[in-house]
């Protein structure tokens, strides 16, 4: 199943930037193994913030909520999720 994902990112300016470089590059790694999988197949930045579309393909809503609350910016995130059907007129 595939997922549209939108995520905002807010990481709060009291928390130190040592703890906050570390919870990004858990990010990096974490997003990028999922990538590696195929099931984060489309990851782009939104131009001028710190927000990102994402493609996701896993098999399930539970396998997706699993996946996303275990991204190290989790609990700096408002995530929006858009499940996505084929379009009758899609020729993919
Ligand atoms: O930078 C972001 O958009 C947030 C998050 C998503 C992948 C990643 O490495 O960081």
């Amino acid at each position: 199943m595939l997922y549209l994902v939108h995520m905002i990112v807010d990481i709060p300016a009291s928390l130190p930037a040592e703890e906050a470089a570390r919870i990004k590059a858990e990010e990096k790694a974490y997003s990028q193994a999922l990538q590696k999988s195929g099931k984060w197949p489309h990851l782009w930045r939104v131009v001028g913030e710190y927000a990102n579309y994402s493609v996701f393909d896993v098999a399930s809503n539970d396998e997706l909520h699993d996946t996303l609350s275990k991204l190290p910016l989790f609990p700096f995130m408002k995530i929006t999720v858009t499940p996505l059907a084929k379009h009758p007129s899609s020729i993919l």
